[in-house]
């Protein structure tokens, strides 16, 4: 394997299982936050406790508060912050870059979409960070909590960029026996499949707390996947893709697992906890939140029908009751399938 210098910034739940992976393959690893007490924790106990617990780190995982000196020599860098903070960030790297007249393969492993402008991961990058100072642009993305991950439990991802060599170039970094990495170049599909999925579960926390079995959930689980292809594909993603890794695979995993933010995010809600608090607890990005709000928004502009994502909109957004949502939905006309 190839040595490379790679930078991860952000190091949040995912991207310090992200720098993990990579520095136990033998790469040399640069994780950046802006927080120096996670910097002394990472770099002397080996540890992220605020993110992920007692499972200890590579030691090959070098932590700094310097994004200079984290980027310094990378050959790939990894954006691994909310997307809120995404183009904030990538501006920052471009300075950097600029400065130290330096080229990168650019990756995001941000899930969402930008309020506003509807813009996904890899173009907020593509957008602050110039062609001149990339050497590649993709993603990372796949059913992967970091919490699975952290334990080497069994996980499949895809990389995905529009240039097949830059997401094998990523395969290779990022694959081992336990982390097993895909290559996709349908990026417009992966990031809408990433992004969306995170809304469907929040409903399928919320049909978790009240009590309904499985068939509610694999009701919501298939046509919550037809809406989310529906949207991708308006934007020209290509169906198959949903039926991948970043499609079907991530929408499973992150509507199941307790691990799920997004998830959990939705059993409260249904428990009748009140939105901000949930969002001051759960002390992670809890992507969906905002994304169910772009959706819905990118679904009325783009003329696609989305009634899951719309329903949870309302329930977030509108306050409205989720039994009485389930109801309204329940008692939508029927109609045909594939449609
Ligand atoms: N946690 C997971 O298992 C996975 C998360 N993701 C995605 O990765 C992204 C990050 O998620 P997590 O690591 O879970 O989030 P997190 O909430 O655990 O951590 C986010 C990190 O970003 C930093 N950050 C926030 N705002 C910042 C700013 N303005 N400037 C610099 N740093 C900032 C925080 O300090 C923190 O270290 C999200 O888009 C999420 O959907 C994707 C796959 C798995
Ligand atoms: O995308 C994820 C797993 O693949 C993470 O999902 P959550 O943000 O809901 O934890």
């Amino acid at each position: 394997m190839s040595n490379e210098v790679i930078a991860v910034l952000g190091a949040g739940s995912w991207g310090t299982a992200l720098a993990n992976v990579a520095a136990e393959n033998g790469h040399d690893v640069r994780l950046w936050t802006y927080k120096p007490a996670q910097v002394a924790e990472i770099n002397e106990q080996h540890r992220n406790s605020q993110y992920l617990g007692d499972n200890p780190l590579h030691e090959g995982v070098v932590a700094t508060a310097d994004m200079t000196e984290a980027v310094r020599d990378a050959t790939i860098v990894l954006s691994v912050v909310p997307t809120k903070a995404t183009r904030e960030v990538a501006h920052q790297l471009s300075d950097v870059l600029s400065a130290l007249d330096q080229q990168v393969v650019l990756v995001a492993a941000t899930k969402g979409l930008e309020p506003g402008t509807y813009k996904r991961a890899s173009e907020m990058l593509a957008e602050e960070v110039a062609d001149s100072q990339r050497l590649g642009l993709g993603i990372i993305s796949g059913p992967s909590h970091a919490e699975g991950v952290i334990k080497h439990d069994p996980t499949l991802v895809t990389a995905v960029s529009e240039n097949l060599a830059t997401a094998e170039r990523v395969q290779a970094a990022f694959t081992n026996n336990v982390f097993r990495v895909y290559t996709n170049t349908d990026l417009i599909g992966a990031e809408f499949g990433a992004a969306l999925k995170n809304v469907i579960a929040i409903g399928a926390g919320a049909l978790e707390s009240l009590g309904f079995d499985a068939n509610a959930k694999a009701g919501l689980f298939t046509r919550g996947l037809a809406e989310i292809s529906r949207l991708g594909q308006a934007f020209g993603a290509n169906p198959l893709t949903f039926m991948g890794l970043s499609g079907v695979g991530d929408l499973f995993v992150t509507a199941t697992s307790v691990h799920s933010r997004n998830y959990r995010a939705g059993v409260q809600l249904g428990e009748g906890k009140k939105l901000d608090d949930i969002v001051e607890n759960m002390g992670m990005v809890i992507e969906g939140i905002s994304t169910t709000k772009v959706a819905h928004e990118l679904a009325l502009k783009k003329h696609v029908e989305m009634p899951i994502t719309s329903t949870i909109y309302r329930v977030l957004y509108e306050g409205q009751d989720i039994k009485e949502a389930i109801n309204e939905l329940m008692g939508r006309p029927v109609s045909q399938e594939g449609k």
